[in-house]
This record gives C-alpha cells, sequence and structure tokens, in this order.
C-alpha cells in the first residue's frame, strides 16, 4: 500500500553545515516526484533527510501520518521507506538470492516476482554480487528495494553508468512497478528526459531550495527553465556547467 510522504521547511546538512534550507514538498500516495537540478545543489542530501541519515537542523517529515523526523534510520526503513542508493551498494559476498533473502519482508513482492520483472538476473541467482554486471546489480539494487515491501521507494540517479539497453530495461521495470503497486516514488535523476517521463510531477533545487515544482510534463516543454535552472541545451544534453554526466 502506498502513502503520502512530505517534507515541511526542512533544513538539514552535514553536521552543522545546512545544505537544505526550508524545502518542502509533498507527494501524494501512489504518486511520483523527479527531484531534478545541477550538481550539488541537494538532491542526494534530500534523500538521506527523509532516511535520517544526516543532521536534520528543523522541520518535519511525514509518511501518511507518521513523523519520521526523529525516528532513527532503521525504524524510518521499517515503515516503509526503501531507497536504491546511487552506489548500488549490493552484498558482494551474496549470491543476488541472498541478496534478496535478507532484505525480504512481509508483501506483495517476493524474489519470485523481481526474477519475472528481471529474466537475466533470475539466470544470475547463484552469482555472487560482485559478480554481476553493472545492469544486473542495478537490477538487484531495486529489486532488493522491493522485496523490503515499502510504502515509498527513493531512486538515486538508477540511470547513471548503464548502456541505453539497460536503462530500457530499468525504465520499463519502474513502469510496471508503479502499474502493480503504485508505489509512491521520488526520483534524483540527472537524465531530465527520461526523469520527466515517467514522473508525474517534477521539483527543481538550487542551492539547497526548491525553485520550482509543478507537472512533469508542463515542465518537459519548458526549455527555458530546463535551460536557466538545470543547464541543459535546446537538444536536453547537460551543458558543461549543468552536470559531471555531460559525456554520458
Ligand atoms: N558527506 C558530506 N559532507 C559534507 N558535505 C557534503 C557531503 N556530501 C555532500 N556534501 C555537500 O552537500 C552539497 C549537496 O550535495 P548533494 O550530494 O546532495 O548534491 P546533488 O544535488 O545530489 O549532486 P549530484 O547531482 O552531483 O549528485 C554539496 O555542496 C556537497 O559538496
Amino acid at each position: 500500500m502506498s502513502k503520502p510522504l512530505s517534507v515541511e521547511a526542512l533544513t538539514s546538512g552535514y553536521g552543522d553545515v545546512p545544505i537544505l534550507t526550508g524545502l518542502s514538498m509533498r507527494i501524494e500516495a501512489g504518486s511520483s516526484m523527479a527531484v531534478l537540478g545541477r550538481n550539488g545543489v541537494g538532491k542526494t542530501t534530500l534523500l538521506l533527510s527523509i532516511l535520517g541519515l544526516i543532521t536534520q537542523h528543523s522541520g518535519s517529515i511525514t509518511l501518511g501520518d507518521l513523523r519520521l523526523e526523529r525516528m532513527l534510520p532503521f525504524r524510518r526503513a521499517r515503515s516503509g521507506l526503501a531507497l536504491v542508493p546511487q552506489e548500488r551498494e549490493i552484498f558482494p559476498s551474496l549470491t543476488v538470492d541472498e541478496n534478496l533473502a535478507v532484505a525480504q519482508r512481509h508483501g506483495q513482492w517476493s524474489a519470485t516476482d523481481i526474477y519475472e520483472l528481471f529474466p537475466p538476473l533470475a539466470r544470475r541467482r547463484r552469482n555472487l554480487g560482485d559478480r554481476l554486471s553493472g545492469g544486473e546489480q542495478q537490477m538487484l539494487a531495486l529489486g532488493r528495494a522491493l522485496v523490503t515491501n515499502p510504502h515509498v521507494l527513493l531512486l538515486d540517479e538508477p540511470f547513471e553508468g548503464l548502456a541505453p539497453v539497460i536503462v530500457d530495461v530499468i525504465v520499463e521495470a519502474l513502469q510496471a512497478v508503479r502499474k502493480r503497486s503504485g508505489l509512491t516514488s521520488v526520483l534524483v535523476e540527472h537524465r531530465t528526459d527520461l526523469a520527466l517521463e515517467i514522473t508525474e510531477r517534477a521539483m527543481i533545487l538550487d542551492h539547497g531550495a526548491a525553485v520550482w515544482e509543478g507537472a512533469s510534463q508542463a515542465l518537459a516543454l519548458r526549455t527555458d527553465l530546463l535551460a536557466s535552472l538545470i543547464g541543459l541545451d535546446a537538444t536536453g544534453a547537460e551543458t558543461k556547467q549543468g552536470t559531471k554526466h555531460a559525456a554520458v
């Protein structure tokens, strides 16, 4: 079951140094939000704040009717948050089966469902985590988050470093997941075109604050905003100033 996620006037950062300053956002149950912006504006910091992994100075974070901001990270995870981390963080000495088994919690998604979603992963189920390609690791990272049966899925740059054919696989999987379970999701992504295609709403961050929020479809048409706030050129590619991923 999906739940709404709200962040109100959040100020957070690393130790005493605030990165996010008074940020607010609300994602309705079953909806998806793309979080966009140039390098270093605070996108990953927002995900880490929601998970309780960095210092929160003020503000509130609410999942359904549960206040999270005073809860320890493991309690937040148990309350229904799951992260697909940028570095994937697969357990290297466990097999694919074992990586899924250690994360499994009761609910709609099991290892069988993950293998249906990603047939190549099924063929690798007895391989160790460090014997997988980058694409297979990303499939496993997504599968591992899903088998926790979360209310909210937090995705940190899931397409980074993947070959186009694997990007297509992950995009299709995310669409299938949303169709099947209507998960609430937050997608941090530099591939703005893809992010806007597969989400309902979008938010642009700049210097730790939200500078635009609205429908993803509407933002896809606003080349002026994409240029000025994210640094995309007329073709949709990110300019050098815009990102470290300009060559991808
Ligand atoms: N562990 C850390 N300690 C101190 N400052 C950090 C730490 N991690 C990130 N920062 C700083 O916080 C700011 C926001 O970083 P964050 O990783 O959230 O940006 P981002 O928008 O996700 O960037 P990118 O698109 O490059 O991943 C940056 O100025 C960064 O240098």
